[in-house]
């Protein structure tokens, strides 16, 4: 069944927007795994908008052992401050997976994947890196991307398949077109031995009809919506309405 990893990047917005400690992030993931999320997913940037150093590493210890701790970020964006890196952080945290996102400073969110044709020579020690560190490796990708099987040739385990534009297309009312795409490019990576991985805007509304859609997806990240939907209903329960629906989605 498709793995739940709740995103708490959110929680750290709102920590941060006073310059406290609370909301704790290490609180709100206790809750996510209590309630049954099968991992917790952070991405820490280098400008710390949210999730700072300090976090990973406490979430680090409370995830292990209990589910799967999920670090996201761009393995090229250089130490800042005491940002030390993407891979500074899996080597010293040893999360179960790596997810390799192409962002950069000035994107207010994640909004597209990697260029392989580009990227690819870049990326390769990098991945082997991480994996020695013991980490599954995912490469966030666009659907429609062309190159899947390149991703699997760098030695990567999975795709991460980039969800905005079908949450979109889903809140637009018309998202045949993108779930196909999405399907296609799952269905691509899969023929090419890779584990598909799905994320980024998704939501109780639109990840059933996605489920339904595109077969095999191993886990779903899910954070903004999420933290969203607790402020009304709680976090626990949100967390098992999410459990839910990837249920009743088999
Ligand atoms: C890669 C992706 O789509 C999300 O995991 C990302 O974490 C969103 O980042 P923000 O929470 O900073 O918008
Ligand atoms: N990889 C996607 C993720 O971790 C959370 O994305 P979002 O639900 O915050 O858009």
């Amino acid at each position: 069944m498709t793995v739940l990893s709740v995103n708490v990047n959110k929680i750290a917005v709102l920590r941060n927007s006073r310059g406290g400690d609370e909301p704790r992030v290490t609180d709100a993931a206790e809750a996510a795994l209590r309630a049954g999320a099968g991992g917790i997913t952070v991405h820490p940037r280098p400008d710390q908008r949210h999730i700072r150093p300090g976090d990973v590493r406490d979430l680090a210890r409370l995830v292990a052992g209990r589910g799967e701790f999920n670090i996201e970020g761009n393995p090229f964006a250089p130490a800042r401050g005491d940002y030390p890196g993407l891979l500074a952080l899996v080597r010293e945290t040893r999360p179960q997976q790596a997810t390799l996102v192409p962002d950069g400073d000035g994107q207010i969110t994640s909004d597209h994947g990697f260029d392989l044709a580009r990227d690819a020579g870049r990326l390769r020690p990098l991945v082997a890196e991480l994996k020695a560190c013991g980490a599954r490796v995912s490469l966030f990708m666009d659907a429609g991307a062309p190159d899947m099987a390149r991703a699997a040739e760098l030695g990567a385990d999975r795709i991460e398949l980039y969800t905005g534009p079908y949450a979109q297309a889903f809140a637009a009312g018309d998202p045949a077109a993108a779930l196909d795409l999405c399907r296609r490019s799952a269905r691509d990576a899969q023929a090419a031995g890779l584990g598909v991985n799905a994320g980024h805007d998704l939501s109780q509304s639109n990840l059933g009809a996605f489920l339904r859609g595109v077969p095999g997806v191993l886990e779903v990240s899910i954070g903004h919506a999420l933290v969203g939907e607790a402020l009304y209903a709680g976090l626990e329960p949100t967390v098992r309405a999410y459990l839910a629906l990837i249920a009743a989605a088999r």
